[in-house]
């Protein structure tokens, strides 16, 4: 039987208790007290999961680099059944740590994050006694598209050792990690920033029992998973989060300053199709149009915010043409007109007077919009919030972290509906900065 680990990376340690409940109803049989909440809450968190679940293994993920004897001790005393240490760490420690684990009647599991040759190093963990091998990927990598399955697939052919496996699993490959001889799987973020963390944990062991009483099962068991391109991805990621969502996940870069909607309620997610202009100049914004595809966004910027260089008729051809939506760094008018269409437009200004259409200006070149700088192919998310750009080449991992920052708030606020504040969610009083 394969089991499911829970992984805790939660600092509050009642949420962590209560988190563990939930993903226990839903069939996790294994929990892990994460490193986030070890180095908050100390040993005090082990002990407070062994008192709420006496009969289950609990893990703690110590992420041992050193000293290995007393981390392994400290833990296992504290009520962990399996302790987790860094596959990084010097074969001394290893054999220290497997020894105070032996002693204390504990199992050591190695984890081979950031390993850069995890397959001969996993051999030698083997040599050396371990007998518990995690195959991860660290939540930092995950954002930049690293999934721990190919390192799975070439590691599970040929150790002999029970192989957990770790690293932003979701049901699907969670499934695929069985199929490629996973005995454990761990999953932190699928399950703990959920909204409903007990169905998530139950999708989770549906996806792996169903895989496991299926016939056939290893890595040729027919089950074929439908693969979305990146830009599929980000594109999916971005339709659901909101820009503040990618404001928190880009640390609060990205955001333009004095340019909102003019319509509430529709959002633009697409890809820049720069415009420089001057002025007032309309030329290079309307010929722009012609440019662009059905997830394409037009960006301008246009040196004067009292002259318009948009108005119901370019809103018309862009709207027949399927342009995502447009965003100005100066002035639209025609406001009766362009209402009645759906093209989400978002400006800093609308005025009556319009410019000539002179042509001056470039279109796709690097442009400042909303004392931002945008790029051609550059995405642009904006919504009632306002407007946030992406770099393309960050574009998959800032898609990653926003998901990331979506959940935790999707979990916060069902907290907060079930009768808690804010502040005691967050024990806000508690992690204040320290004089
Ligand atoms: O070990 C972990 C990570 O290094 C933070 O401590 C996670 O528990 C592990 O990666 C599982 O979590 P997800 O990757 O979010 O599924």
């Amino acid at each position: 039987m394969v089991l499911i680990q829970v992984a805790l990376d939660i600092i509050e340690l009642d949420r962590a208790l209560l988190i563990a409940k939930e993903a226990v109803l839903g069939g996790a049989d294994w929990i892990e007290a994460g490193t986030p909440l070890i180095k908050s809450e100390g040993m005090n968190a082990i002990r407070k999961l062994r008192e709420a679940f006496p009969q289950k293994t609990i893990l703690a993920d110590m992420k041992t680099m050193d000293a290995g004897a007393i981390e392994v001790e400290m833990a296992a005393k504290s009520g962990a059944d399996v302790v987790a240490i860094l596959a990084r760490a010097d074969d001394v420690v290893i054999s220290e740590a497997l020894r105070s684990a032996k002693k204390y009647g504990v199992r050591l599991m190695v984890d081979l994050i950031s390993i850069d040759e995890p397959e001969a190093r996993a051999q030698e963990l083997v040599a050396l006694g371990v007998d518990l091998i995690n195959v991860h990927v660290g939540i930092d990598r995950q954002m930049t598209g690293k999934s721990p399955l190919e390192m799975l697939s070439k590691i599970s052919r040929e150790i002999d050792a029970e192989i957990a496996v770790a690293g932003g699993l979701k049901p699907e490959t969670a499934q695929e990690a069985v199929a490629m001889g996973a005995d454990i799987v761990i999953v932190g973020s699928y399950i703990i920033h959920s909204d409903n963390v007990a169905q998530s944990a139950k999708n989770i062991r549906h996806a792996v029992d169903s895989l496991c009483s299926a016939s056939g099962l290893g890595s040729d068991s027919g089950v074929s998973f439908s693969q979305k391109s990146q830009e599929e991805e980000i594109f999916d990621i971005f339709r659901r989060v909101s820009s503040p969502n990618i404001s928190d996940a880009m640390h609060r870069k990205g955001a333009m300053c004095g340019i909102s909607t003019l319509f509430p309620g529709r959002k633009i997610v697409g890809r820049a199709v720069t415009v420089r202009t001057l002025g007032g100049d309309w030329a290079k914004p309307v010929e722009a149009i012609d440019l662009c595809g059905k997830n394409d966004v037009i960006v301008i910027f246009n040196s004067d915010r009292n002259m318009a260089m948009w108005g119901g008729l370019a809103t018309k051809t862009a709207a027949n043409r399927g342009v995502a939506g447009l965003v100005v760094d100066g002035a639209v008018r025609d406001m009766d007109e362009i209402k009645k269409l759906s093209l989400p437009i978002f400006a800093a200004n609308v005025v009556p007077n319009a410019g000539d259409p002179k042509g001056l200006g470039e279109i796709n070149c690097e442009i400042t919009c909303g004392g931002q700088i945008v790029n051609p192919r550059d995405f642009i998310v904006a919504d009632d919030s306002g407007v946030v750009v992406v770099p393309k080449e960050k574009a998959y991992e800032i898609a990653r972290r926003a998901e990331e920052v979506w959940k935790k708030e999707q979990r916060i606020l069902d907290e907060i509906d079930k009768g808690q504040s804010m502040s005691s969610v967050l024990e806000l009083l508690k992690w204040e900065k320290q004089k």
